[in-house]
């Protein structure tokens, strides 16, 4: 497959040992993702989700299958991937300039090229005039700004999510999803989010992977046939949404 940030998982399979045998926690996961696709993961709690966002990265390997990005085999981490976490991660010891230039570490850049780099991502999340500051003097909602800031500083070929707002206020996570939208289509990177918010997984995603728990499996793909950007009060958006909300609850059901 040529071109950049297509992601294709074929046959996936997770387990973990336990003292007696081993958690069967992701099983036959098999997904395209297209380059520049916007694709949301939803299920219960414990349906591997972040498993399967943990593969993607490259912090655990697979036991069985295989994760390719552009047709190269994902073992380890690669700043080809970004990601954020829902907790922001930064030092509080450094500056938020220096937080994201940490990222560039490795990075083949000189010092200018670095800082230019960085400031770019900065205006980017609307963060221009907080480089200097510090951690602790920024609210919930910019730190996560500078997540992503930090996420995206070395032009990964796909950004991933993990639950990214889970810890904000409704209002702030709502300003972050419509941001997160706007550097999605700026941007043209491919994405994948993890969430447990049906409504921002249906605003956001070109698809909607819902999984099922015991072991992790792919239920349904759910594409969401809108064009970007989405008014949150489209029709069609309440009815995927009761669509997704309504499978759930026929699931727990026969739990
Ligand atoms: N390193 C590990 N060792 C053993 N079990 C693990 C490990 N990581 C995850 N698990 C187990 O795998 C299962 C899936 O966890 P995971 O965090 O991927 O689910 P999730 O769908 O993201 O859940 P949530 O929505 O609650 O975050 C859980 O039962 C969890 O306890």
């Amino acid at each position: 497959m040529s071109g950049s940030g297509f992601l294709s998982l074929h046959g996936v399979h997770k387990r973990f040992p336990l003292k007696d045998g081993e958690l069967h926690v992701l099983e036959d996961i098999s997904l395209d993702i297209r380059q520049g696709e916007f694709v949301s993961i939803v299920g219960g709690s414990g349906c591997g989700k972040s498993t399967l966002l943990r593969l993607l990265v490259g912090l655990e390997e697979a036991s069985g299958g295989s994760l390719r990005l552009d047709g190269t085999p994902i073992h380890g981490t690669d700043p080809a991937r970004g990601i954020v976490f829902q907790d922001h991660r930064l030092y509080p010891w450094l500056t938020v300039e220096d937080n994201v230039l940490l990222a560039l570490a490795n990075s083949p850049l000189d010092k200018a090229e670095r800082l230019a780099r960085v400031h770019a991502h900065l205006e980017l999340v609307g963060l221009r005039h907080f480089a200097k500051a510090w951690p602790a003097q920024l609210s919930g909602g910019m730190s996560q700004r500078v997540a992503i800031a930090r996420g995206l500083v070395n032009r990964p070929k796909v950004l991933l999510l993990d639950e990214p707002f889970g810890a904000l206020d409704a209002l702030t996570r709502a300003q972050l999803q419509d941001e997160l939208a706007r550097i999605w289509l700026t941007e043209g990177i491919t994405t994948v989010l993890v969430t447990h918010d049906v409504d921002e997984a249906v605003l956001l995603g070109d698809r909607v992977v819902v999984m099922e728990p015991r072991p992790g499996r792919i239920r349904r793909i759910i594409p969401v046939d809108l064009p970007h950007p989405r008014r949150r009060d489209h029709p069609r958006l309440a009815e995927l949404r009761s669509d997704i909300l309504q499978d759930f609850t026929r699931r727990q059901a026969v739990a």
